[in-house]
């Protein structure tokens, strides 16, 4: 038996990931979690889930959770032959809080825990290069992982992090909206190829957000601005294009968090702006765990590459 007896136990966070020009690239980790556990079952697979999602998720092998189980199962060499599986979901689904990723990165942590030597077997650089790939990108998978600002790229072998501490004065708010978007309709209305000029305006950006985040929270506004997702974007989601162009007009560092519709307002204190009917707002800090497995903590110093490459 490979197996760990008794009810093992995660805490993922949400996640805001491109933050304006770090498309496919940074993400920031929230302060707000889905906490779900598993132990070896009767043979088959059962999820309960309570909070979000509730009454619309499957309770079978299908759920992401579980699929994200299996896969990380089928790399450590053994799958059992019966899980149970419960949820208690905050993080709103398909709003570009990254909550995908975090069902993904929950599977894929339960499976190394419930495994003996999971840990070490399917080591950190692995689980982050298996969780991106089932994500198919690893923009929310790295924050939601390791906490903080995470910087994410993708090489032949696999996706790979470095996450940074964001410099103290740095509030994320977030104004999540009733209606859903699914990232995958999102990125469809994403064209093959942009103007030279605005890949070099954003690439630009990009790097002035990372000293922006981790030194100098003063040139938010102009660091987060992009030209390579978000106005291509905006037509198939007016309501948030439009809360991001009033934030910004009143100088607020907004922009679409994820593939949206979710905004997220980047300020020095709690910015007390009223979105009105039909959002609601967290005030949150940057969490800078990361996936929290019962017992086991996520070391990430900040400046350190995690997972260790080579
Ligand atoms: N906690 C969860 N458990 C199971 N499936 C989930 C969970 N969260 C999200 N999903 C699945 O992922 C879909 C949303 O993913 P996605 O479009 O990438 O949006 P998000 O920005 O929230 O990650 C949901 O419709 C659901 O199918
Ligand atoms: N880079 C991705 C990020 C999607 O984040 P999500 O939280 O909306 O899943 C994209 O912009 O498509």
């Amino acid at each position: 038996m490979n197996f760990v007896e008794g009810r093992v136990r995660v805490r993922v966070p949400a996640t805001s990931a491109n933050l304006g020009p770090g498309f496919d690239a940074l993400g920031l980790a929230l302060s707000l979690y889905d906490e779900v556990s598993a132990r070896i079952g009767l043979p088959g697979y059962r999820v309960s889930v309570t909070g979000e999602g509730a009454g619309e998720l499957p309770g079978d092998e299908t759920h992401l959770v579980v699929r994200a189980m299996l896969a990380a199962f089928d790399e450590l060499g053994e799958r059992p032959a019966g899980v149970d599986v419960e949820c208690v979901n905050r993080i709103p689904q398909a709003r570009g809080l990254g909550s995908s990723s975090a069902a993904i990165v929950a599977g894929v942590q339960l499976a190394r825990a419930l495994t003996v030597d999971g840990q070490t077997r399917l080591d950190d650089t692995a689980a982050l290069r298996l969780a991106a790939r089932l994500e198919g990108h690893p923009d929310n998978v790295a924050p939601c992982l390791l906490g903080g600002f995470t910087i994410a790229w993708t090489e032949e072998t696999g996706s790979i992090a470095v996450t940074l501490a964001p410099v103290k004065g740095v509030q994320p708010t977030v104004f999540v909206p009733e209606e859903r978007g699914l990232t995958a309709e999102a990125r469809a209305a994403l064209p093959a190829t942009v103007p030279h000029a605005d890949a070099a305006l954003t690439a630009g950006r990009a790097a002035l957000l990372v000293h922006a985040l981790t030194t100098d929270p003063a040139l938010l506004l102009p660091a987060t601005e992009d030209r390579l997702h978000q106005g291509y974007r905006a037509p198939g989601m007016p309501a948030t294009a439009a809360l991001v162009d009033a934030l910004r007009a009143a100088g607020v560092a907004a922009v679409v968090s994820g593939a949206g519709p979710t905004v997220l307002a980047l300020t020095p204190v709690p910015t007390g702006f009223d979105a009105g009917i039909g959002w609601q707002t967290h005030e949150l800090t940057v969490d800078v765990t990361g996936a929290l497995v019962e017992g086991v903590h996520w070391d990430t110093p900040s400046g350190t590459l995690l997972p260790q490459v080579g």
